[in-house]
């Protein structure tokens, strides 16, 4: 069953649902310092300089140092061989300050991304991407969740009071996004579908979808008529493109003004997901601590 289409684009504030939950974080880090004298500490690691990467992997330290958490950087170059990565990984797998290790992709081409991955131990895998949680999700079993699929699970748990029975449909099946957001719909109770590169009519599939989670990293690729009328988007698509006066803007994969006409409700780029995959970040880093610090807190 689909919402009436009432009030066409109907924004989701990413933005500030992020911050509610941060603030909630925050005060649940002041908790774990009372009760056991410590605070999470999270670590990223960044390969090489590209500057995009670099705004995101300061943000995150910014993010994490408002929640009232640590934050350990590290920022190697961009020729760094895989066993040097895999040494530092070691080291902060052992290192009792650290609880989250997240090393930001994309890497290097002399770096396997999955080798990295799987080198983090579980309980301290945030970004929830090694085969460990990734099969955990998909089992059905508590462990870390991917941060960019849960914020937006999170988005759509604000925006719909049930999604039990709703049909789902997620563009991209990347195991990044793609994967991770359909286990998580499926456990909400949703009936879904995944679109992917070789799918004969995705523009067909989406018009199914009551909720439609777009995550392909092509810009505009989700026109208007892609969309049920009185559905509920979620666009994770992030792309800076030039505007005429010779700046740039950042862009969704989803035609915005069209797609808000037809769509009950829709998250906007940039404050719609983004900054929920922060937020995200730092709930998981509270969490990886409590999986250390205090055991009985367990995973949500
Ligand atoms: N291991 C790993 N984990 C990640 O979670 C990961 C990654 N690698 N590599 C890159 C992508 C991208 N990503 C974003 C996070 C925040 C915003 C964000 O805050 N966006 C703001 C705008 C920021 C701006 O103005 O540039 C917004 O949408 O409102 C965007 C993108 C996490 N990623
Ligand atoms: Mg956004």
């Amino acid at each position: 069953m689909t919402q009436a289409r009432a009030e066409p684009g109907n924004l989701i504030d990413g933005k500030a649902i992020a911050r509610r939950l941060t603030d909630r974080v925050k005060i649940e880090v002041e908790a774990l310092r009372e009760k056991t004298g410590q605070l999470p500490g999270l670590a990223v690691v960044l390969v090489g300089n590209d500057p995009a990467s670099e705004v995101y992997v300061r943000n995150k330290a910014l993010q994490t140092h408002r929640a009232g958490m640590r934050s350990f950087m590290h920022m190697l170059p961009e020729t760094t061989p895989q066993d040097e990565l895999l040494g530092l990984i070691a080291r902060l797998n052992g290192d009792p300050q650290i609880h989250g290790i997240l090393v930001q992709l994309p890497l290097p081409k002399q770096i396997d991304p999955a080798v990295v991955t799987n080198a983090i131990v579980p309980h301290k895998d945030v970004d929830g991407l090694g085969e460990v949680n990734a099969g955990r999700l998909s089992l059905g079993i508590p462990g870390l969740v991917p941060c960019t699929p849960l914020g937006c699970l999170i988005l759509l748990r604000e925006t719909l009071p049930q999604m039990r029975g709703l049909h789902a449909v997620v563009i991209g099946a990347s195991n990044l996004v793609g994967k991770p957001m359909a286990q998580l719909l499926l456990r909400e109770g949703c009936t879904v579908s995944i679109a992917h590169i070789d799918t004969r009519d995705p523009a067909g599939l989406a018009r199914e979808g009551d909720i439609l989670v777009v995550a392909t990293g092509r810009s505009g690729l989700v026109r208007g008529d892609w969309i049920r009328p009185g559905a509920t988007v979620i666009d994770v698509g992030i792309t800076r493109v030039p505007t005429h006066d010779g700046k740039t803007k950042l862009v969704g994969d989803v035609v915005f003004e069209e797609a808000r006409q037809v769509a009950a409700h829709i998250t906007p780029v940039p404050g719609g997901v983004g900054p929920m995959t922060i937020a995200c970040l730092l709930h998981n880093t509270l969490q990886a601590a409590r999986l250390t610090l205090d055991p009985q807190g367990g995973l949500a």
